[in-house]
């Protein structure tokens, strides 16, 4: 939907101009840490209703959405346009509240937070990838990648070890100075995976990330998922239309009409 990926273009170009202002950390501070139970879901979604007012009209368009993410899983979102994928991941990533519901990430109750709580979670714990990359043109890998660590408070002495390794996990350490341009669609997506994991996240967001891509490119980008998963120590949820990549899911989540019909694998 046009208006969606407005919304998300707003996001990102909000959260460069914040980077771009932002005083960069000196130098030891250290990211938060936190005591984490590794049998506990990194997130829950139980019985989340979304409705927007159309007209005079209510529409319903996430009706009753449980869900459940562990952690170090690989789990894909397919269904319908129109079906409410973009709708349901804007929720789990903090950008909208559900009508009705509970959203928990890592046991906090994200839906009753407010936006300035939402965005600090957001820039902490959670990496987006989209569709289009969404890339900064002027700026080469290298920066593009040290933009996310700026953006979330990374301590600056690390800067360069962490870059030089997001590159080195998606194999582009050698194209590191090239700008996007420069690059085919599933180098710079594989970028935009670099810049997405930086920070250490342990969610990652992608909607339709192999969409503009090849089917050898897709191959690519699911390799460097899957073994992210285990290296960084991440979750991924992602939206798809595409019927090959679903047998490297842990789990697929089936959306008609705002709800889930039928949990496979
Ligand atoms: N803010 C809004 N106001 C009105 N309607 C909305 C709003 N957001 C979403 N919708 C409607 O909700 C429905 C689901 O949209 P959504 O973008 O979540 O679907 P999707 O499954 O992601 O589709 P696609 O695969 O095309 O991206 C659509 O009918 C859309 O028009």
């Amino acid at each position: 939907m046009p208006w969606l990926l407005k919304k998300k273009e707003k996001v990102h170009n909000e959260e460069t101009a914040a980077a771009v202002k932002a005083v960069e950390v000196s130098n030891d501070q250290q990211p938060e840490q936190e005591t984490e139970n590794d049998q506990e879901p990194l997130l829950q979604v139980m019985n989340v209703k979304r409705a927007f007012q159309v007209g005079g009209n209510q529409l319903a368009v996430l009706k009753g959405i449980d869900m459940e993410l562990k952690k170090r899983q690989l789990v894909m979102l397919r269904g319908r346009s129109g079906s409410g994928k973009t709708t349901l991941m804007n929720i789990i990533g903090g950008l909208d509240l559900p009508t009705e519901g509970e959203v928990y990430f890592k046991g906090r109750p994200i839906h009753k937070w407010n936006d300035q709580m939402r965005t600090r979670i957001r820039r902490k714990e959670i990496g987006f990838i989209f569709q289009t990359f969404a890339l900064m043109p002027l700026l080469s890998a290298y920066e593009n990648v040290e933009l996310s660590l700026r953006m979330a408070g990374f301590p600056k002495s690390q800067w360069k070890q962490r870059v030089t390794h997001c590159l080195d996990l998606v194999g582009l350490v050698k194209r590191m100075h090239h700008r996007p341009y420069e690059m085919s669609g599933g180098e710079q997506q594989r970028v935009a995976i670099a810049k997405a994991i930086a920070h250490r996240p342990s969610l990652i967001l992608a909607d339709e990330p192999t969409a503009e891509l090849d089917s050898q490119m897709s191959a690519q980008v699911m390799a460097v998922f899957q073994d992210i998963i285990q290296t960084e120590n991440v979750t991924i949820c992602m939206t798809t239309h595409d019927p090959t990549i679903l047998e490297v899911a842990d789990h697929v989540y089936q959306m008609v009409d705002g709800k889930f019909i039928k949990q496979e694998n």
